[in-house]
């Protein structure tokens, strides 16, 4: 449906999105996940022809959006993060107007404003001017226009931004409803958001994609546990002792030492941590010392999303010619 292959941007000699390649298959919601910054907004705004990239392609159900814009725009709804609505217009007024300029006319564009009026849920605001609506409803009436033309893709950028959390609510319900008949690529800094919402993540961070992968998948293979917590009645001396005979342990960490217990904490480079401990548990029934308690500590995905953002960097690689 969408490819975006190698798509490199630079702001003179800033580089705001790095080498980004990845393809998107229809119907599905996506997420943009990344912090303020990162060049989500670039890459939406050259996915939908309103700049230009430095270099790469975006191809639009095989057309290319710089050398077949009409035709690949045609498949594509956006809502950019600030909209261009005309706050002395009604919805009704401006949803003609965008309609028209899409190509829409006569009974298509009536039947056309009703189906999208009533999928954002503006009935009710239709005739009011948009400079009284809430941010909420706002919101909506810029939702509403990327519908108007049928496209197939729709494209939101930070579409909750700025939201009461019930405005949040309600925005990140039509989204998932839009999903259901376009495939959607929305874009937010928010990590439970994009959780909950989406079918893919994609994270983006200083520019480039650091990850793309179903919330459950990136769960699975960036979180497998690799941090054991352990409180023992050996003293810090024997329990390093006890673990010299363990393989595949990476640090052990004494945090405390006070009396009769000791607690420490160990790391593993290891994927599979149940045989670590395992191997943990008969080494010290081995030494004759006791383990009072031992957990795993898993991540969330949310610190897998600080360690890739905080791990890629802007650096300009070399001979890269400036836009
Ligand atoms: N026209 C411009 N000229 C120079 N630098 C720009 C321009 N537009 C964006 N940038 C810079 O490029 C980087 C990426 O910006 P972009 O707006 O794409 O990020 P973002 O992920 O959408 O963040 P935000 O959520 O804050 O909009 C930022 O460092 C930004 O300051």
């Amino acid at each position: 449906m969408i490819s975006v292959e190698h798509l490199t941007k630079y702001y003179g000699s800033f580089l705001a999105v790095d080498d980004i390649s990845f393809e998107i298959d229809k119907g599905h919601v996506y997420g943009f996940l990344g912090p303020n910054g990162a060049g989500k907004s670039t890459t939406m705004n050259i996915m939908t022809g309103c700049l230009s990239a430095t270099s790469g392609h975006v191809r639009i159900d095989g057309h290319d959006i710089f050398d077949e814009p009409d035709k690949a725009k045609r498949q594509i709804g956006y809502l950019p993060e600030h909209p261009p609505l005309y706050m002395s217009d009604s919805p009704l007024e401006y949803l003609r107007f965008v309609g028209e300029a899409k190509g829409l006319h006569g009974t298509e564009l009536d039947r056309q404003i009703d189906e999208v009026i009533h999928k954002t849920g503006i009935a009710g605001v239709k005739n009011r001017r948009i400079s009284n609506l809430s941010k909420g409803y706002r919101q909506r009436v810029g939702i509403a226009q990327a519908l108007l033309g049928n496209p197939r893709v729709i494209i939101l950028d930070e579409p909750t931004v700025g939201l009461d959390p019930l405005q949040i609510i309600e925005i990140r319900d039509l989204i998932k409803e839009l999903g259901q008949t376009h495939t959607v690529i929305f874009s937010s800094h928010i990590l439970s958001e994009v959780q909950t919402i989406c079918d893919e993540i994609l994270m983006i961070s200083k520019g480039k994609l650091v990850a793309f992968d179903t919330p459950a998948n990136l769960e699975k293979k960036l979180l497998a546990p690799n941090e054991i917590r352990l409180t023992t009645d050996a003293n810090p001396d024997q329990l390093r002792h006890i673990l010299e005979k363990v393989p595949a342990i990476s640090r052990l960490t004494v945090e405390e030492s006070s009396g009769r217990w000791t607690v420490a904490r160990i790391n593993t480079d290891r994927r599979d941590i149940y045989e670590l401990s395992r191997a943990i548990y008969l080494a010290f029934a081995a030494g004759d010392k006791v383990i009072l308690e031992m957990a795993l500590k898993k991540g969330t995905l949310e610190d897998v999303f600080i360690e890739l953002t905080e791990s890629s960097t802007n650096e300009k690689p070399a001979g890269q010619k400036e836009a």
